[in-house]
């Protein structure tokens, strides 16, 4: 299943950032500032960024906490990861990330080390929610938040029917037509199965978070949950 998930990522990693700003009519980016926003990163701050991907969220923090922090992102895609150095290449003055190939259930960093961490679309992804939630615990300081954004199905039967068609209709077909079609397949079963808002929030609270808060974002069919550790 990890290596599963780990070839499709890799395998749609040319494409991953084009696909996402048409298929979002570039609203993915609005979405994940939203996310950065609510983990509360702090000028000088050290932030975690899982599942980072080609680097949008990682960018993000980065510009949040200047010169004087730094942010460390994880993804286990060698070639997501590869995507997100180039794009670091191009930037003036280089942003402070460091870009970390491991996986999120079994980070390599030591106990309250993170002042802030972002997840964006990862949860859905890794194998088992409630280690991913626990590592995620263990490497934040007493005091930190975490903001992590994914789908989510919204409550009301019509936007569901629309969030199902698109992924099925404009989605997939798009996908198809550039050789990914059974990797963008894939998010729609992902999403069926993917715990709703309310028991996110039960899986946070049972690895320990405090103030657990999950807010459905574009109209409930994404969600952001923001946890803290006391
Ligand atoms: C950045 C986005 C998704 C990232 C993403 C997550 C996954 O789990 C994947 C799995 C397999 C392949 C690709 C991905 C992947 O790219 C969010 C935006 C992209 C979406 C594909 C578009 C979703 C649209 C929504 C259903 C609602 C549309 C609203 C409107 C157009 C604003
Ligand atoms: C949909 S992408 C999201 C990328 C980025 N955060 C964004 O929002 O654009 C999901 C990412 O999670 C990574 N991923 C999934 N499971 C993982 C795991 N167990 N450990 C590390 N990375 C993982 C994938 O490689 C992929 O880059």
């Amino acid at each position: 299943m990890t290596q599963e998930i780990r070839v499709i990522f890799d395998r749609i990693a040319p494409i991953y950032d084009q696909l996402n700003n048409w298929l979002s009519l570039g609203q993915h980016r609005i979405w994940k500032e939203m996310t950065i926003k609510w983990s509360n990163p702090q000028p000088g701050d050290i932030c975690l960024d899982l599942c980072c991907g080609s680097g949008d969220i990682a960018f993000g923090l980065a510009r949040r906490v200047g010169a004087t922090g730094h942010v460390y992102a994880v993804d286990f895609s060698h070639n997501l990861l590869a995507m997100a150095q180039e794009r670091t290449q191009s930037q003036y003055p280089q942003p402070s990330i460091t870009w970390v190939e491991a996986d999120v259930l079994d980070l390599p960093f030591e106990d309250n080390k993170f002042d802030a961490a972002t997840m964006g679309y990862g949860l859905r992804n890794v194998k088992d929610i409630p280690r991913s939630l626990k590592e995620l615990y263990r490497v934040l300081k007493p005091g930190a938040k975490a903001a992590i954004l994914d789908f989510h199905r919204p409550d009301n039967p019509q936007l569901r029917s629309f969030q199902q068609w698109y992924l099925e209709n404009i989605v997939v077909p798009i996908a198809t037509q550039l050789g990914v079609k059974e990797e963008y397949a894939y998010i729609s079963p992902s999403l069926d199965r993917f715990p709703i808002g309310k028991e996110q929030v039960e899986l946070a609270y049972q690895v320990g978070f405090a103030e657990v808060t999950h807010y459905p974002i574009v109209n409930g069919m994404m969600g952001v949950l923001v946890v803290s550790k006391l």
